[in-house]
């Protein structure tokens, strides 16, 4: 929301906008994200969240606009980012251990033979430990549980000493208890290493603890808001389309809920009216030629 960036931001969006396909994904970026942070990016299906990810890494051009990613150009502090895919084991051999994916994250994912120092291979159990697989470094991947590939894909994106780690939905498909220890590493991570962490996610609620702010993807532009305004329910119904709910408890935790009491088709109406939907947007140029999307 056209906030002043600092050298403390891990990274600025400045008027940017993405075109995919022949059309924008998203425009009027405007904001910029507080080094230390974590922070979920939240929208309906193809608002553009991996997009968001993608553009931060330089990997898709902007239309307009720019990003600084870490001090840099998006695309220029790579080295210094890890990220975790949405389709981990996709991209890999499933047969090989998790050290031996947690050293690609060192050595690369080429081909030909490549021989691994002690050095590479004491950093990797390193990461391994830290995010409790040490005791599971020689099983393969397609041996470990969901939850348990999610800890290695996280240990290969961290082996590198990265600043900055970027996971495009790392809850999808994990069970309560491995959700939990994913949401417990991050905060550690967060903590102890002082990652500045950015996460894709459909459901806010497992990871609302540990939350400092979100990336919401609303009618085709991106704004980034601390946690206690991104948890509107007003906001959160107009982001989702459907009635959303947020509960603050007495200890101060607060969980957002969709509302159960739905209409016989399944969706509640947003109730916003166009001018309280332009409330949510505070473009300093709306100039927005309404290109479909
Ligand atoms: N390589 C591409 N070429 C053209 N269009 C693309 C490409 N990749 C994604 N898109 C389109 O960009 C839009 C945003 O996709 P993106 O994957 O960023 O959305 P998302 O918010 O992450 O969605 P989901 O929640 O479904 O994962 C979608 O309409 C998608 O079809």
């Amino acid at each position: 929301m056209g906030t002043t960036a600092t050298d403390g931001d891990a990274v600025i969006l400045r008027n940017a906008a993405v075109r995919r396909g022949g059309r924008t994904i998203w425009s009027h970026g405007d904001f910029s994200i507080p080094r230390g942070t974590v922070t979920a990016i939240v929208g309906t299906n193809g608002a553009g969240k991996t997009t968001l990810l993608d553009a931060e890494l330089g990997l898709v051009p902007l239309s307009s606009g720019t990003i600084e990613v870490l001090g840099r150009p998006a695309g220029q502090s790579n080295r210094r980012i890890g990220f975790v895919p949405q389709s981990y084991i996709s991209g890999l051999d499933s047969t090989i251990t998790a050290r031996q994916s947690v050293v690609l994250g060192l050595t690369g994912t080429r081909f030909g033979i490549h021989f691994v120092t002690r050095e590479e291979r004491d950093r990797a159990d390193e990461v391994l430990d830290f995010v409790g697989l040490t005791d599971k470094a020689d099983y393969r991947l397609n041996e470990l549980s969901g939850g348990l590939r999610q800890r290695a894909a996280i240990a290969q994106a961290l082996v590198g000493g990265p600043e900055l780690l970027l996971l495009d939905e790392p809850l999808a498909n994990l069970d309560i208890a491995s959700q939990r220890a994913v949401v417990e590493l991050l905060a550690r991570l967060n903590r102890e290493w002082d990652m500045t962490i950015q996460v894709v996610a459909h459901d806010l609620n497992m990871l609302l603890p540990i939350l400092t702010g979100a990336v919401y993807l609303l009618d085709g532009h991106p704004h980034y808001s601390s946690m206690n305004s991104v948890l509107d329910s007003k906001l959160l119904t107009h982001l989702y389309g459907t009635r959303v709910e947020v509960v603050t408890t007495p200890q101060g935790d607060m969980f957002v809920t969709p509302n159960m009491r739905l209409e016989p088709e399944g969706r509640e109406q947003d109730t916003h009216d166009v001018h309280e939907a332009a409330l949510f947007h505070h473009h300093d140029d709306e100039s927005d030629n309404g290109e479909e999307r």
